[in-house]
Order: structure tokens, then sequence, then C-alpha cells
């Protein structure tokens, strides 16, 4: 029954979709032919550092104005009272999710989620970045962090979740950690998605949809395997069929 409502687009996913669907374009209209493609009932949209510098806060309002939870992703790392201020920006735009990097420390994370008590029933959530599913220890050993990934994870989001804030960005391979590790409410929002037989790109610490959502993770953020597929809707379609459980 659930399967065949969401084969036909429309199903209790919109009550909470799970995909937060990257939109990584550089062309405005290409971006806005693939949004018509989708439905708010079956994902969530990502806003990034690329179309963010592209077309700014007007595409961003364009999205919540067409009922879309927007994440917005510019991943705020500066002084406590300049992230703060850019928090309660994007506050002001409307969108579902914000997100600032763990590694600016527990006095930004404290502003951060301070600037957005204001805003009380409209408060969008508010999570921080632990390390980047690009990053392998290597990486990390290179700007001069001795830990694993996970371990260094798991001390960004414990430390996130000590400042208040709802969630972490990880990787899924830290999903099931951190929810034993922290809280069931804690939100894990995992990028580095890949369907079976996709491309991995640029991303390191990978997992599929299926096994993200079996390991607790709350959202998947995937961008290309669904921007780039030939038929867009479909695919989401698939995906969200695969993570029924
Ligand atoms: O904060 C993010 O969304 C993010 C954090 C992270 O650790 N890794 C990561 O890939 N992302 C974002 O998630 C998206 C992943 O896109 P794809 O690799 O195309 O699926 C990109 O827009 C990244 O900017």
């Amino acid at each position: 029954m659930e399967s065949s409502l969401i084969n036909s687009g429309v199903s209790n996913i919109k009550i909470d979709p799970k995909i937060v669907v990257a939109l990584d374009f550089d062309q405005l209209n290409q971006a806005e032919a693939f949004v018509e493609k989708l439905d708010p009932q079956l994902c969530r949209l990502k806003v990034g550092k690329e179309m963010f510098t592209h077309f700014g806060p007007s595409f961003v309002k364009g999205l919540v104005d067409k009922n879309y939870d927007v994440f917005l992703d510019l991943k705020f790392h500066d002084i406590p009272n300049t992230v703060a201020k850019a928090c309660q920006a994007a506050a002001d735009l409307g969108v579902w999710m914000l997100n600032v990097h763990a590694s600016g420390g527990p006095k930004m994370m404290e502003y951060a989620r301070e600037s957005l008590e204001k805003y009380a029933a409209n408060k969008p959530l508010l999570i921080a970045v632990t390390v980047l599913t690009s990053m392998d220890q290597q990486q990390l050993k290179a700007i001069g962090i001795d830990s694993t990934p996970e371990q260094q994870v798991l001390k960004l989001a414990k430390l996130t979740s000590n400042c208040g804030l709802d969630g972490v960005v990880c990787s899924a391979q830290e999903s099931s950690l951190l929810k034993s590790s922290i809280s069931e409410s804690f939100k894990l929002v995992t990028p580095g998605i890949r369907p079976e037989g996709s491309a991995k790109g640029d991303q390191i610490r990978v997992m599929t949809p299926k096994q993200a959502i079996l390991a607790g993770s709350d959202y998947l953020v995937i961008g290309r395997p669904i921007t780039q597929s030939a038929d867009p809707l479909n695919t989401l379609i698939e995906i969200n069929n695969s993570i029924i459980l």
C-alpha cells in the first residue's frame, strides 16, 4: 500500500521527506527546470555555496514560496558575532535548516543558537558540520588532526550537542555510533550518499541510501546521483522506495 502510493508520487513521505536534494547548479534556468520536476511532498531541497553565490537570497525565497523545506548550507565559520548575525539573516529567509562548522568552537555555536531564539516557533533547525564526507584520515592528518574521522566526528558531535544545537552533518558511516552515543532526537544529516553503482566523485565516506537509514541517519543529502540523472523524478522515487524499511 505504502509503496504503491509512493510510486504514484503521493505518500506519507510528504510528512517528513528524508531526502534532501542538493541543488548544485550554475545555471538558474537549469535549476528552475529541475525543481519544476520535483514535488515538496517527495523531498526537501538544499541550497549551498555555489547556488547562493550565483543567485543569492531571492533564489532561496523562491523555493520557500514553492513550499519546499530548504536547507541553507552555507557552513558558517567565523567569529561568534558574525556567525550569529549570518544565522539570523538565514532565518529571515524562512529556511527549514541551516548549518555552521563545529570546528568554529563552542562560543561560536552558542552565539548561533542564541541568535535564533527570537524566531520561536519559526526557528530553523541549527546543525553543525563535523568532518566533511570528502575527508579521510590522511586529509585530517594534513590539517594537524591525529584522530580517525570517526573519533573526530564523535568529539565534534558531542560538543555540538552540549552547545544545544539540533544535530550534525556527518557521514552515514558514523550514524550508528552517534545515535547510540548522543540521543535519538539529535538529528543526523548525512551527505556522501551513493545509490549502488553510482560514481563516488569526490566523496570518500559513503553509504547507500538504505544503509544510511538503517544506520540511523535522519536526513540524506543527495546531489549528483539525482541532479545528473536522466530522469531525476524517477530516481528520487526509486530512492524513496529503497528506504522504506
Ligand atoms: O553540509 C553539507 O551539505 C555537506 C557536508 C559534507 O560533509 N559533505 C557534503 O557533500 N556536503 C554537501 O552535500 C552535497 C553532496 O552532493 P553530492 O556529492 O553531489 O551528492 C554537496 O552539496 C555538498 O556541499
